[in-house]
């Protein structure tokens, strides 16, 4: 397996330098020394539970420090957002849903989560003052902006989302792995997630092509911008009790983005189309023997990739 670490940036990066060196390489870059603004002294738990108050938030509620969402080794679960910032920033608790050690983690959604897209400008009003976005992309281009708190030391699974992203860490660490979309076909997807949830010590009987995947890495710190570009795989982990914000948006034209998408992983219109026609292809081959099926299977595979594979 090779390793890179996450080619870093430093310095203010301003719109125009983003769009024209950054942005056409279609890889990660981690950014620091952007300015933030006011949320990088203010942002902690006492003051957060403070201004979030009694409005309830939906949590993901883990008993281990990797989410598994095949085995869903973790619940969701309600809470007031003040009660949960005491709960998330504490390694320990007296009120617990399964035990003291449990750990939380928050990804904001919208008013309506099944209609509405995160704006945590809206569900969030109090704290918009506080923080000073990187704005990189053009404003119609916008799609979400997510609030994420985790407990420390929790990791969520590999998955990839369809719009171009920077993961902007506030308080504490978080490591983040990313994999290149080349890498697709060595992930064990089911859907948009990775089947490996253990991405340190992987079960490589079970997951042989894992092997052979090149692993990008990198530390965010306090004040650091994480830009990951549409579908890089990625792997976050907070180290410690953890505050970001990430904000999405369109690389590409709206028309190729399901207008039904709240959260930014929908597959792009084309890919759906696709899919299901691959669907129906794998169909009118299961009416062959399984001999002939494989073999005409191997040829659509190596036109797949003869015809459609980046060179
Ligand atoms: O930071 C995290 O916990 C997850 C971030 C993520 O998946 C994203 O920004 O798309
Ligand atoms: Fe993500």
């Amino acid at each position: 397996m090779v390793v890179h670490q996450v080619e870093k940036i430093n310095g203010d990066i301003n719109h125009q330098k983003f769009i024209q060196d950054i942005y056409p390489q279609r890889k990660p870059f981690l950014i620091s020394g952007h300015d933030l603004g006011p949320c990088m002294h203010k942002w902690n738990a006492d003051y957060l539970a403070d201004v979030g108050g009694q409005q309830m938030v939906k949590l993901h509620v883990a008993t281990q420090d990797k989410m598994n969402f095949i085995t869903k080794n973790f619940s969701y679960k309600t809470l007031p957002f003040k009660e949960f910032i005491r709960r998330a920033s504490a390694t320990e608790n007296q009120h617990y849903f399964f035990q003291p050690k449990e750990k939380y983690y928050l990804r904001s959604l919208g008013n309506d989560p099944r209609k509405e897209i995160a704006n945590f400008m809206e569900q969030f009003p109090a704290l918009v003052d506080d923080i000073n976005l990187p704005q990189y992309y053009e404003s119609s281009a916008f799609f979400s902006s997510v609030l994420r708190i985790s407990s420390g030391n929790l990791q969520i699974w590999t998955h990839y989302d369809v719009m171009d992203n920077t993961l902007i860490q506030i308080t504490g660490r978080k490591r983040v792995v990313l994999f290149s979309p080349q890498d697709a076909s060595n992930l064990y997807l089911q859907g948009d997630k990775s089947a490996i949830v253990d991405i340190d010590n992987p079960d490589l009987q079970k997951y042989p092509k894992f092997a052979s995947v090149t692993r990008y890495e990198c530390v965010l710190e306090p004040g650091d911008i994480l830009f990951i570009p549409a579908m890089w795989f990625h792997n976050c982990g907070a180290l410690d009790f953890s505050i970001g914000i990430n904000v999405f948006w369109r690389h590409l034209d709206y028309s190729y983005y399901d207008s039904r998408d709240t959260y930014g992983n929908k597959d792009l219109l084309p890919a759906a189309r696709a899919n299901q026609i691959l669907d129906r292809a794998i169909k009118a081959l299961g009416e062959l023997p399984d001999d002939y099926k494989d073999f005409y299977a191997r040829r659509l595979v190596s036109k797949i990739e003869n015809l459609c594979y980046l060179k």
